[in-house]
């Protein structure tokens, strides 16, 4: 039997990344999603191809050797799948962790006991994304107590950090995925070390991922998000046209500077690499290239303002060393006005709790920042501007 994968989330970054590099590594990749139309067309199409685009040029991957499976309306198929599978990744989104654990708690707990472990590695935007998926995992609603003991014969979680820009796809491009060349997954190897790493070209196997993910995140994601928050309240349409602008570059650049402090100071990074890899970051985000809509960057406010995520866990700690966060602020100002955004729930929901709450519980409610922190009455002075402003609309 060949070596097969399960992918959970067969959006932008499951189809034009994970499943790219699972098939070119020889794995069969059983996709898992909810999504009745996504499922239908994998099922009845035998290929389709990955994009890439920058200045260098095109070039094409083509992907086969695939299947889907709903995993709301075909649970026990899927359970069958992830009992064999070698590895199970997933790219679903942070939040929804906690609807695919079930599944993948069932698979496991079926898992033959001839086979390795399984190999578990999440694919989102988030620090220690896949222990957080092992937690819900090994919940008693999930995995039976008495199971836990000898639960690492049957799988094994390692955290990971991916990086590559997939834009929203047109909507007439099928199932195919246009991309930036560009791209880096690294991953935890320790958790594996002693049954043997998954054969995935491409990964970068590290002992300590602390580094790469805070860089990645404090990097690749603050400048993003600042370029696409300041963007979208000047009415730019992506991420290009905002960099276009040269406040809004001026402001990614001093965002980028204060993150560099943290990353510098904290991972002993060297500051001229930290230099380069900023101005890496820079160019691809402004990739021409790519279509990137502000509000596909932008998206999930409440998630983006929470507080290990890309602004608010960086400028609380260089709150604490006294260091300036000037940047920071300014782009946390603008991701609480991106409110009431078509399909986004979460813009809606921030627009809710800034209408019904005071400026001191918005802070706790949505950064998660109490009120000793330093940083906590610059936030509620953000969030007391934004909601004086709205009042005034
Ligand atoms: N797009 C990027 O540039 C990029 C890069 C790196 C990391 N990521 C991360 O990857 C994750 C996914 O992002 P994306 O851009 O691919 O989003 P996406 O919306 O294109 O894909 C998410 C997929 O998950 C599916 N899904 C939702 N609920 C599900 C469930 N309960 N079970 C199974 N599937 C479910 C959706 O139907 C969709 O197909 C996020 O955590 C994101 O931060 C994205
Ligand atoms: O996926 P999110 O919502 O956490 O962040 C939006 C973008 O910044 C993100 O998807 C980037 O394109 C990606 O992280 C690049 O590696």
């Amino acid at each position: 039997m060949g070596k097969k994968a399960v992918h959970f989330g067969a959006g932008n970054i499951g189809r034009g990344f994970v499943a790219c590099f699972l098939h070119n590594s020889g794995y069969e990749v059983v996709f898992a999603d909810v999504a009745d139309a996504l499922i239908d067309r994998i099922n009845q199409s035998p290929s389709y191809k990955v994009i890439e685009v920058g200045s260098e040029g095109t070039t094409e991957n083509t992907i086969t050797n695939y299947r889907a499976i709903n995993s709301k309306t075909h649970e026990e198929d899927l359970v069958k799948e992830i009992s064999t599978a070698e590895v199970v990744t997933c790219s679903v989104g942070p939040n929804i962790l906690r609807f695919i654990a079930p599944v993948i708690a069932k698979g496991i707990d079926r898992r033959p006991e001839d086979l390795e472990p399984l190999h578990v590695i999440a694919c989102e935007n988030a620090i220690g994304a896949t222990d957080t998926l092992a937690e819900f995992i090994k919940d008693p609603k999930n995995t039976a107590p008495e199971r836990l003991e000898d639960h690492h014969k049957r799988a094994r979680y390692a955290n990971s950090a991916i990086d590559r820009i997939v834009p929203a796809q047109d909507p007439n491009a099928g199932l195919d995925v246009t991309l930036e060349k560009f791209f880096e997954w690294v991953v935890d190897k320790t958790p594996f070390e002693d049954i043997g790493i998954p054969e995935i070209e491409g990964i970068n196997w590290v002992s300590d991922l602390s580094p790469f993910i805070e860089r990645k995140l404090f990097t690749v994601n603050t400048g993003h998000a600042t370029a696409a928050y300041h963007g979208y309240n000047r009415r730019k349409r992506t991420v290009y046209d905002a960099l276009q602008d040269k406040q809004i570059m001026a402001e990614v650049y001093g965002a980028l500077e204060e993150t560099k402090n943290l990353i510098v100071s904290k991972h002993g990074i060297d500051v001229d690499a930290q230099e380069a890899y900023v101005a890496k970051i820079i160019k691809r985000i402004g990739n021409p290239h790519l279509e990137d809509a502000v509000e596909r960057v932008g998206r999930a406010p409440l998630r983006k303002l929470s507080r290990k995520e890309r602004f608010i866990a960086p400028a609380s700690e260089l709150a604490e060393k006294g260091e300036s966060i000037k940047y920071l602020l300014d782009a946390i100002e603008m991701a609480f006005r991106f409110q009431n955004v078509e399909d986004d729930e979460e813009s809606k929901e921030l627009a809710k709790i800034m209408s019904e709450n005071g400026p001191e519980d918005v802070v706790g409610k949505v950064c998660g920042i109490q009120s000793s922190e330093k940083i906590f009455p610059q936030l509620v002075e953000v969030v007391k501007r934004v909601q004086d402003d709205s009042r005034e609309d």
